[in-house]
C-alpha cells in the first residue's frame, strides 16, 4: 500500500508468482495450517493416546477415507480432457481397489487397520458412529470440489504435498507405541508412494492453470479451506475424546470401552 499523490491509497498490484514461488508460498500455508501440528496427532505420535482414542480416530477417519473416491469421481466429472481423467482416475482405483493384483485398494486396507484396532468391519463401515463435527468437515470437502471450478477442487487436493512426511512420522511413532496396530499399517505404506505421485500431478497442473495472479490466489485459498477441514476434523476428536471428552449425547456416537 502506498500514497497517490491525491491522497488516495494505492491498491498493490498482485504479481504473478513463478512456479517456484508458487510451491513456496503453499509450502508456507501447509506449515502454519496443515494437521501435523494438531494436538491430537501430537498426542498419536508421542504414544500418549489410549486404545479408545486411537480407536475414535480409526473409526472417525474412515469417514474421510469413504468419501476420497467420491469426491474424486466429481473431480473426473468437471473434466473434459481425456488425458486428465486418465491420470485423475488412478486415485479412485488406489482407494476402490481393481480386479489386478490382491485388489485391494486403500478402503479395504482402511478396514483392516479398523479390524487390527478392535473394531467391528461392517459397524465402520456403516459411518453410524461418525462425530457430527467430522462428518460436517468431511462433507465441506465434497461440496468444496463440487461447487468450484476445476482447477480449485484440483488444488484442494494439495495437502498431499505434506501427506507424505507426516505419514512416514505416523508410521514410526505407530509401530512404536501402538503395536496392536501393526497388522493394519498397509495403508500407510500404499500412501507413502501415492501421496508424492498424486500431490505432484496436482501441482503441476494447478501451476500450469493458474496463468493469472487471481488464479494463483484461489489455488492457495483451496489449499487453505483444505486445511482448515483437516483440522476441524481433529478439533472435533479432540473436544470429544480427548480435551474435555464432552461426547455428543447421541446413542450411536463410538463410546470406547476403555479410555
Ligand atoms: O493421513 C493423513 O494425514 C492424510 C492426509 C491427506 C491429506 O493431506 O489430504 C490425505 C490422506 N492422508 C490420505 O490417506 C489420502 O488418501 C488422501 C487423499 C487426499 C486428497 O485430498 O485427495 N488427501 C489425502
Amino acid at each position: 500500500m502506498g500514497r497517490t499523490r491525491d491522497n488516495a491509497v494505492a491498491q498493490t498490484e498482485p504479481v504473478l508468482l513463478s512456479k517456484t514461488e508458487l510451491r513456496q508460498r503453499l509450502q508456507q500455508v501447509g506449515e502454519a495450517m496443515y494437521h501435523h501440528q494438531h494436538p491430537f496427532h501430537i498426542r498419536m505420535h508421542a504414544g500418549q493416546l489410549t486404545r479408545g482414542q486411537m480407536q475414535a480416530w480409526v473409526l472417525n477417519r474412515f469417514y474421510y477415507q469413504s468419501r476420497i473416491p467420491i469426491k474424486d469421481a466429481i473431480i473426473l466429472s468437471k473434466s473434459e480432457d481425456v488425458a486428465f481423467r486418465r491420470a485423475w482416475r488412478k486415485r479412485i482405483v488406489d482407494h476402490d481397489g481393481d480386479h489386478d493384483g490382491d485388489g485391494a485398494g486403500g478402503i479395504e486396507k482402511w478396514l483392516q487397520l479398523a479390524e487390527a484396532a478392535g473394531l467391528d468391519r461392517d459397524y465402520v463401515i456403516s459411518t453410524q458412529a461418525i462425530l457430527p463435527g467430522v462428518r460436517y468437515a468431511v462433507d465441506a470437502y465434497i461440496d468444496l470440489v463440487t461447487h468450484n471450478t476445476l482447477l480449485e477442487a484440483v488444488s484442494s487436493s494439495l495437502t498431499e504435498l505434506f501427506a507424505g512426511q507426516l505419514i512416514a512420522l505416523r508410521m514410526d511413532a505407530l509401530a512404536k507405541h501402538y503395536p496392536w496396530l501393526q497388522n493394519g499399517l498397509a495403508y500407510f505404506q500404499g500412501r507413502l508412494t501415492q501421496a508424492p505421485e498424486d500431490a505432484a500431478f496436482a501441482f503441476d497442473y494447478a501451476a500450469e492453470h493458474a496463468v493469472t495472479p487471481q488464479l494463483q490466489s484461489l489455488v492457495i485459498h483451496s489449499l487453505e479451506r483444505k486445511c482448515a477441514l483437516l483440522w476441524a476434523q481433529l478439533d472435533a476428536l479432540h473436544y470429544c475424546y480427548v480435551e474435555p471428552g464432552s461426547l455428543p449425547p447421541q446413542p450411536n456416537i463410538f463410546r470406547p470401552e476403555s479410555s
